[in-house]
């Protein structure tokens, strides 16, 4: 979940969205490709990019420059629609969800278990429904993003514009239409970084799922989410086993901070005050887990490190993996677990090493997804720990043989 931090009308024209000065990216047909505005600091034209029959007639909304969004349409859920069938339960359900939303007191509606779910099981699934470029925010005035985001509602179909609609607006009602729109995805969207092979690396995205944006937040959430770049899909899946009527959870922030730098960032973004279990704490409790975050941090410097200056052991890997344990940091396990299946593999202990990266491998499923770079070293791991690059390479380094690599080869 995130929070946007936002620093020449040209209605229905368009620079390059029938495939000129669009650089190589292949035209997708819209169904919707107006409004368009130009930017006022680069000579681009931004505009909203409907595509009405993306998933299965659910659609999706795009605010950005035509480039950007044919890039985008070259992706495997639209280039290959069956990739995302049944992937969104929650406006057409085909069978009993595991959840159901209701109204939980001081936070608005959530959603609630309805069943037992087992950690790691997949909880909702959503394609994006709008997702804008960052670059947005600078580049137009707000009165003229916020047309093009009413834009990007007003063109998808009926009953996904209505659920979005219906999202929070926290606790502002009375507001016109286009304002309404804004804030409605200022409450509920997600920062989305984009993927290796878009150009425009510096911008991430702000985008809209209408089904998890119904979750509300804890510290030590009981779910996680990753995207996945491909299906244009978020995924939420369960980070421990919950309950029946037990709430679903994420965390809006990230969790790895103390107590009162949580707070601050709720209320000032979100507006609300943190009462969940983690923030409501004694003040002994409360002191215990900061320090542990604290130390946490600590860790990480080393751990990344492959300089013979670094102090990483095996040792240091297992406490982060206690402090993560202790914490409750489900989202940090995975990075735990791979740091310690590297350190015990880069002292030759081969079975240990595995043992962690299967570890990792459960966890990274879960909370960052398959395609995920270190899941996907950790699988390379387990198969032949001694041709792996890992192999025994703190004890070179220790020894001086080689030379020092940097810390991104
Ligand atoms: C993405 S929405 C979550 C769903 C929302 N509660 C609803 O009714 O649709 C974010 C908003 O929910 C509320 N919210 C989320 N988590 C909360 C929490 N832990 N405590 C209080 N309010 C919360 C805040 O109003 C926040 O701006």
């Amino acid at each position: 979940m995130a929070s946007r931090s936002r620093t020449a009308l040209v209605d229905g024209g368009r620079a390059c969205g029938n495939g000129t000065g669009c650089g190589h990216v292949p035209d997708h047909t819209w169904t919707h490709s107006t409004p368009c505005f130009k930017g006022t600091i680069s000579d681009i034209e931004i505009c909203t990019f409907t595509d009405a029959n993306f998933a299965q007639g659910r659609g999706a909304s795009f605010v950005m420059t035509a480039k950007r969004a044919s890039y985008l349409a070259t992706h495997s859920g639209f280039v290959n629609p069956e990739i995302i069938k049944g992937v969104n339960e929650d406006l057409e359900p085909t069978g009993p969800a595991k959840y159901e939303m209701r109204e939980f007191p001081g936070k608005g509606m959530g959603l609630v278990a309805t069943d037992h779910i087992r950690r790691g099981d997949l909880i909702m699934g959503n394609t994006v429904s709008l997702m804008i470029d960052y670059k947005v925010f600078s580049e137009l005035p707000k009165e003229q993003y916020i047309q093009l985001e009413a834009a990007a509602f007003d063109h998808l179909p009926g009953p996904h514009r209505s659920a979005l609609l219906k999202l929070s607006t926290h606790e502002e009602t009375d507001l016109p239409y286009a304002a309404r729109v804004d804030k409605i995805t200022a409450t509920n969207a997600f920062d989305i970084n984009p993927d290796h092979n878009d150009e425009d690396q510096d911008y991430a995205f702000f985008v809209v799922f209408p089904g998890i944006a119904r979750m509300n937040h804890d510290c030590r959430a009981n779910a996680d989410y990753y995207y996945d770049h491909d299906t244009m899909t978020q995924y939420i899946h369960a980070m421990r086993p919950i309950s029946p009527g037990e709430e679903i959870t994420i965390s809006y922030i990230n969790p790895k901070m103390r107590r009162a730098d949580r707070m601050e960032r709720l209320k000032r973004l979100w507006g609300f005050d943190c009462a969940c279990h983690l923030c409501t704490q004694g003040r002994a409790q409360a002191e215990a887990s900061d320090e542990r975050i604290d130390q946490i941090k600590e860790l990480y410097p080393d751990l990344r490190s492959f300089q013979s200056s670094s102090r990483a052991s095996p040792q240091m890997a297992e406490l982060l993996i206690s402090l993560a344990e202790q914490e409750m940091l489900g989202g940090t396990m995975y990075e735990a677990y791979t740091f310690a299946a590297l350190e015990y593999n880069g002292i030759g202990d081969a079975w240990t090493a595995t043992k962690y990266a299967r570890l990792a491998i459960e966890w990274g499923l879960t909370t960052v997804g398959e395609k995920d770079g270190d899941v996907n070293d950790m699988k390379e791991l387990v198969v032949d720990p001694w041709k792996h690059w890992s192999w025994m390479l703190r004890t070179r380094k220790k020894n001086g043989w080689g030379k020092e690599p940097a810390d991104d080869e």
